[in-house]
């Protein structure tokens, strides 16, 4: 266990340390975070005996650290500095060797098969078996940086500390050295108490984080406490805005840039950027729309600029249609990276679209739908598929949030729901009253310019705009179909 209490201290005057206390138990990952000057080094240098605390204590296993001898310490704990430029010229193989100095009796200590062994295992857990027999000026700043990684790890000790680790190192370097620490903390019961510019690299890896203001707390926590959007901005003095982690519960943060890229053009999407043709609807925007979908490809959150409906034959039918969809839209010439695709087997010449605006906001909806395969789906039945699927695209021009994106989908199902019901399309499995189609998908695709909208629930003015385009564009769009 690591114990700082009330620790202050510098370079003599003013402590540029002031007050600091925690503490990380055995295989905890502890990050440190903060602006450049705000004391991270300082602090580092202090937990490693480099400089000493003013005030306050730092304790190891239950001992202050300036009670240990060197020797002793460094049995218990291993620095990896930041990288500096080294004039020595020892191979790789001596320089981790050096590590296993703390663990000998006196310098001509011989070398045992235990540090032989060890040795092998960190040059191979940190990748650089391959140029041993190198001179460390010979390597790469990412190559060093993984050398006296290894150094340090061959020092087998209770608490690693590390300042800016990930530095000089390319991305998959980046990931094998924080996964190997975070190994060691899980595995072996490793101490890991390191430096971080990249704040979400830390919030995938740490445990807990302590954020630093000019020397002071000024916040300690999970990840999730830390890294708070109006902390961070406060702290770092730039935006940015917090988003989940696509895969990992873990928060992560982005910069806003103030690229010219945020100030285009205003644009408004409407009938003239659609194109109808018996093989595909497509709708080309001069700019990424912000973009929620259920669409083949491009499915879920991102940007796209291209929107395709494709029609496909009755009895299409493939295994991977994602696969088949892409290789589609390569063929004619759409960027698959920006493009949110979908499939119906309807004759697309009975599309129906309509512009609507309501306050500064305004919408392009597009249908398409056929209703051979409508159900309910409040009495789901296993079923065979018929051919039939409406297709919703609203293009909103107004800057949306995403509980807008959400409710402009809730709203608009249930509006198709409704036009379901007042044509009576029924679920021919089960005779009631259909909801949609079991295929059917939505897209929702936002300039992010203009109006800023909050809201698309049914009480609000893009909600109006939604529920009645919805409603009254698929049932033309079924009409159309059924008179084909
Ligand atoms: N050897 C030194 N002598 C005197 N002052 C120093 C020394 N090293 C750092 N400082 C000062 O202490 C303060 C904190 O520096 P420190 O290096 O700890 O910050 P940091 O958070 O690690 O910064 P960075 O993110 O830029 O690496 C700074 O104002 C710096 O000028």
């Amino acid at each position: 266990m690591l114990k700082l209490e009330n620790v202050s201290g510098g370079y003599g005057g003013e402590p540029v340390i002031q007050d600091i206390s925690f503490s990380v138990a055995q295989g905890n990952f502890f990050g440190i975070l903060g602006p450049n000057g705000s004391g991270k080094t300082t602090l580092l240098k202090m937990i490693s005996g480099l400089i000493p605390n003013s005030s306050g204590s730092i304790q190891l296993n239950n001992r202050n650290i300036d009670l240990f001898s060197r020797k002793a310490l460094a049995q218990k704990m291993a620095v990896l500095p930041q990288l500096t430029a080294h004039a020595f010229s020892y191979t790789v193989r001596e320089t981790v060797a050096l590590g296993r100095y703390a663990h000998h009796e006196g310098f001509f200590q011989t070398w045992t098969s235990d540090d032989e062994r060890v040795l092998q295992t960190v040059m191979e857990q940190t990748n650089i078996t391959g140029f041993q027999h190198q001179t460390i000026q010979e390597l790469s700043g990412g190559e060093q940086q993984r050398v006296f990684l290894a150094q340090a790890l061959a020092q087998e000790p209770d608490l690693l500390l590390l300042d800016e680790p990930t530095n000089h190192l390319d991305l998959a370097y980046q990931k094998d050295l924080l996964d190997l620490l975070k190994k060691g903390t899980k595995h072996d019961g490793l101490i890991v108490v390191s430096i971080f510019h990249d704040l979400n690299l830390a919030s995938l890896y740490c445990d807990r984080l302590l954020l630093l203001e000019k020397g002071k707390e000024r916040a300690i926590h999970s990840p999730d406490g830390v890294l708070k959007e109006h902390l961070i901005q406060d702290v770092y003095k730039t935006n940015v805005r917090k988003y989940p982690h696509p895969v990992v519960a873990k928060p992560q943060m982005h910069l806003l840039p103030d690229a010219l890229e945020m100030h285009n053009k205003p644009i408004k999407i409407d009938s003239s950027m659609l194109s109808v043709k018996t093989d595909r609807i497509a709708l080309t925007s001069p700019i990424p729309l912000r973009t929620l979908s259920s669409g083949v490809c491009g499915a879920g959150i991102g940007w796209n600029n291209q929107f395709v409906n494709r029609h496909v034959p009755d009895d299409y039918y493939c295994a991977d249609p994602a696969d088949e969809m892409q290789a589609y839209l390569e063929t004619n010439g759409f960027d698959v990276s920006r493009t949110v695709g979908m499939m119906t087997a309807v004759d697309l010449k009975n599309v129906a679209h309509s512009h609507s605006e309501n306050k500064g906001v305004s919408l392009f909806t597009v249908v398409t739908a056929g209703t051979e395969n409508a159900t309910d789906s409040a009495r789901p039945v296993a079923q065979t598929l018929a051919q039939g699927t409406i297709n919703i695209w609203l293009f909103v021009n107004g800057c949306l949030t995403d509980q807008a994106f959400i409710q402009a989908i809730m709203t608009a199902t249930e509006a198709k729901a409704q036009a379901l019901k007042e044509l009576d399309i029924h679920d021919k499995w089960t005779g009631t009253i259909a909801t949609g189609t079991s295929t059917d998908s939505i897209l929702v695709a936002a300039t992010q310019q203009g109006r800023s909208v909050p809201y698309a629930g049914a009480a609000t003015e893009l909600g109006q705009l939604i529920g009645q385009s919805v409603f009254t564009e698929t049932k033309k769009a079924i009409i159309n179909d059924q008179g084909k």
